[in-house]
Order: structure tokens, then C-alpha cells, then sequence
């Protein structure tokens, strides 16, 4: 069985269960799906067979805002408001990360990916050449940015287009497909005019996405609108940064004319429920009107210093009744508009494909366990992934084609658990001596 995880070749998932039918999954040796349905089998002569029955497939999961090595913060500081968390306990603590932890938060970050069937993530952090090598190593896809802050000081913003700079050369020369570099402005309270106007030239320039946080709290609407006279989205765009490229997390508290703003420049709005709750900001983001708008909405976690966990099984399911709840509308978010938000407008946000079970999509597919009780019955596969399962029901994942956990195996788990619990357990200690 452990060969399945090294194997290369042509692959065929047979007997699965795709909206309710039963078909057969043909992956080419390029990772591809080639074809799928009843008679898929003959396009391809299988090097590998994975059984289907008793498995039903979606398309591979996309978190399209993370910090993945706030792993290591998980449960360090919960229930307080954004401000306080932030500048009192979370801001310190980072203050003290090296790159061996990153490495090993982001590796953990991944492990948690994988298993609740995520195959792409958006993450911002520090130390991201390191959030490559884990990445690297766990074969899952991601969009990585060095969280740009420069508090206004001339100083600091020259330290942090050089750290872009260095990050967006590393991940180029890496020539990973799966690793792509982004430019990651914090947000309008974190990042001067002057910082913003440069990310978004330099994004330009490399053709590559900006991922930014926009609009989480009323706070940052008020202070924006004190500081510069203008809303957020507005003074983002004044400074070029809302483009198709860019992923912008939260979005909110927008009003209904910034939607219109993130609808014509084509941007992607992700909703990260948990944590706008976690953190009580207020108000859910206002998806019916970015969803006029024609901005790409779709979902992320946000870091697990404020959700506490990675499962975006769990996050459709938020991010369906939060909806449903804030805007007072019992048919807001149907359930078959959660598994997109999470697969195909994630997949457009990161540019990773068409995030669907079609022929000529890249086989990022999960297998949930058709067995488990979150499963029975199956009247409708929407209707339980995003009500009724979670993580727990994912087995096996595949992203381009390779197999990343197979029946609830993941490669290396137990040394990623153990040495990221040392890893944190040492940060935690290193911040306490100073
Ligand atoms: O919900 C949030 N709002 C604003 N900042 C956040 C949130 N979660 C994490 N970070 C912070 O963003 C930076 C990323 O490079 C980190 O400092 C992280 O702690
Ligand atoms: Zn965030």
C-alpha cells in the first residue's frame, strides 16, 4: 500500500460516486483527469487503480487565506477582540519565530490541509522560503507571500520590499509548479500609501497575485476613512492593489458600493466565517451583494491563532449558515454554492485550474468516506459535505494525480506532529525568558 504514494503512471479511480452516479475517474500520467464517467476506464490503461465504492469524489479543496505556521499559535490566545489579540499577544509571540519553525508550523499546516481534504492554500506569513520547503515536500499546491507590514516608517518598508523582493526570486528560481509567489500588503492599517502603490507595481511587474486582509473590522473602516478620507477598497484601489490577481480576505465590512469596486476589477473576496465570528467583527461579509457584483467569492480559514483549525469542510458549512443567519435569508448560500466557493472560485482565485471533476482539469480530487454516518443517506453530496461532514470523512486526496493521503494516511505524520509540538512548545518558551 505504501508504494501508491511514490508510484507514477496512469491511474484509475473505479466505481466512484459523483453526484450520485457511479463512474469511473481516469487519470492520465501528467496528472490530468482524462476522463470520467462510465466508460472512462478505456481511455487510459491503469499503472494504478484506487477503489472507488464506497467513496464519494469532489474536487480537491482550495483555502484561499491561511497563515499556515500559526499552527504553532494554535490555542495560545483565544477569545479576545482583533486589536488586543493582535498587538498584545499574537505580535509578540511572532516576534520570536525562526525559519525551522515555520517550517515545521507549515508542515504541520499541510498535514491538517490534507487531511480534511484541501489541496491549495493562499497563505501570508514570515519565513516563507521555509513555508516552501514544507510545501515542497507535502505535494500540495500553494500561493505563498511574505506578510509585507511597514507601519508607515520609510525604514522598515525599504526592509520589506527586500524581503518580498528575495521571496518572489526564490520561488521563481524553485520552478515548483505547484509554488507560486505573491505579494502580501498586510492591510490599509498595517501598510502605507507609498507600500501599498509599491506591491501593487511589483505585482504587476511579475505578474503575479496580491493577497491582502480588507475590511475585517468596522475599526479599520473608521480609522481608514479618518486617516485618508476614504473607504478601504477605495484607498486599496487609489493604490492599484484591487486587480483579477489580487485575493482579498474578510471584505467585511464593504459597503455596497465597494462590492461594485471588487465586482469591476475582478477581484477574489475570501470569506473566512470561523474567524470573523472568533473575533466577533461584527458583520459577515455582505456575499449577496459581491456576488451581484461579480467579484470571485470564495473561502479561506485564516490562520489557526483565530479559527483554531485548517478544515474547510467545516468552513463551508460557517460559511453557509453565517450567511444565512447575518442577512436574514434562509435561501442565502445554498449548499451547492459552499462547494464552489471552496473548489472552482478557490481554484480561480490561485489560478490552479477549473477546480472541477472534468476532463482536462488537473486530478486534484477527495475521496469521502460514502460509509460514514455523515453520509447516510445520500440524498444529495452537497447537501452532507457541507452540513453534515467534516475533515474526519476525507481519505484519500490527490493533487495533479498524486496521492497525498490514501485511506487516511498521510506520508511522515508522525514526525511532523511531534516536531512541530517541540517547535512551539520552544517558542512559547523563548518569548517567556525575554
Ligand atoms: O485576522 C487577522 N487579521 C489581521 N492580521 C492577522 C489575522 N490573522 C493573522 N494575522 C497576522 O497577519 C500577519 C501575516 O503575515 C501575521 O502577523 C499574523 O499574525
Ligand atoms: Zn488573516
Amino acid at each position: 500500500m505504501n508504494d501508491i504514494f511514490t508510484a507514477r503512471g496512469s491511474m484509475l479511480i473505479a466505481g466512484v460516486t459523483v453526484n450520485g452516479s457511479t463512474v469511473d475517474i481516469a487519470i492520465d500520467e501528467e496528472g490530468m483527469i482524462a476522463g470520467i464517467g462510465k466508460d472512462a476506464r478505456k481511455t487510459i490503461d491503469a499503472d494504478i487503480i484506487i477503489d472507488g465504492s464506497d467513496r464519494v469524489a469532489i474536487p480537491g479543496l482550495v483555502n484561499t487565506h491561511t497563515h499556515a505556521a500559526m499552527t504553532l499559535l494554535r490555542g495560545y490566545a483565544d477569545d479576545m477582540p482583533l486589536a488586543e489579540w493582535l498587538s498584545e499577544k499574537i505580535w509578540p509571540l511572532e516576534a520570536h519565530l525562526s525559519g525551522d519553525d515555520v517550517y515545521w508550523g507549515t508542515k504541520l499546516a499541510c498535514l491538517e490541509m490534507i487531511k480534511s481534504g484541501t489541496v491549495a492554500f493562499n497563505d501570508m506569513y514570515f519565513f516563507m522560503e521555509r513555508a516552501a520547503d514544507a510545501v515542497d515536500e507535502m505535494g500540495l499546491r500553494a500561493t505563498l507571500a511574505y506578510g509585507f507590514i511597514d507601519l508607515g516608517m520609510e525604514e522598515k518598508r525599504a526592509a520589506e520590499i527586500k524581503a518580498t523582493e528575495a521571496l518572489v526570486a526564490h520561488v521563481k528560481a524553485r520552478k515548483n509548479p505547484r509554488i507560486q509567489a505573491a505579494v502580501g500588503p498586510h492591510s490599509v492599517y498595517t501598510v502605507s500609501p507609498e507600500g501599498l502603490s509599491w506591491c501593487a507595481e511589483f505585482a504587476e511587474e511579475q505578474g503575479i497575485a496580491v493577497h491582502v486582509h480588507l475590511s475585517e473590522t468596522e475599526k479599520e473602516v473608521t480609522d481608514c476613512v479618518a486617516e485618508f478620507g476614504k473607504r478601504p477598497a477605495v484607498h486599496l484601489d487609489e493604490c492599484g492593489c484591487l486587480t483579477p490577481r489580487t485575493v482579498a480576505a474578510h471584505c467585511c465590512w464593504l459597503d455596497e458600493a465597494e462590492c461594485r469596486l471588487l465586482g469591476e476589477r475582478g477581484v477574489s473576496a475570501s470569506h473566512n466565517p470561523a474567524s470573523n465570528m472568533k473575533l466577533a467583527v461584527n458583520r459577515a461579509m455582505p456575499y449577496h451583494w459581491l456576488k451581484a457584483s461579480g467579484a470571485n467569492v470564495c473561502l479561506g480559514t485564516d490562520g489557526c491563532a483565530s479559527n483554531n483549525s485548517l478544515d474547510l469542510l467545516e468552513e463551508m458549512k460557517f460559511a453557509a449558515l453565517l450567511q444565512k443567519f447575518a442577512w436574514n435569508s434562509q435561501t442565502l448560500l445554498p449548499a451547492g454554492e459552499a462547494v464552489a466557493m471552496a473548489t472552482s472560485a478557490g481554484a480561480r482565485a490561485l489560478g490552479t485550474g477549473p477546480g472541477t471533476l472534468t476532463a482536462g482539469a488537473p486530478a486534484d480530487i477527495v475521496l469521502l468516506d460514502a460509509r460514514a454516518a455523515c453520509n447516510i443517506p445520500l440524498h444529495n453530496t452537497d447537501s452532507n459535505t457541507v452540513y453534515a461532514c467534516n475533515g474526519g470523512a476525507v481519505m484519500t486526496v490527490l493533487c495533479q494525480g498524486r496521492v497525498l493521503m490514501h485511506e487516511r494516511t498521510v506520508p511522515g505524520e508522525e514526525e511532523i506532529v511531534r516536531e512541530a509540538a517541540a517547535a512551539a512548545q520552544a517558542l512559547v518558551g523563548r518569548a517567556r525568558e525575554a
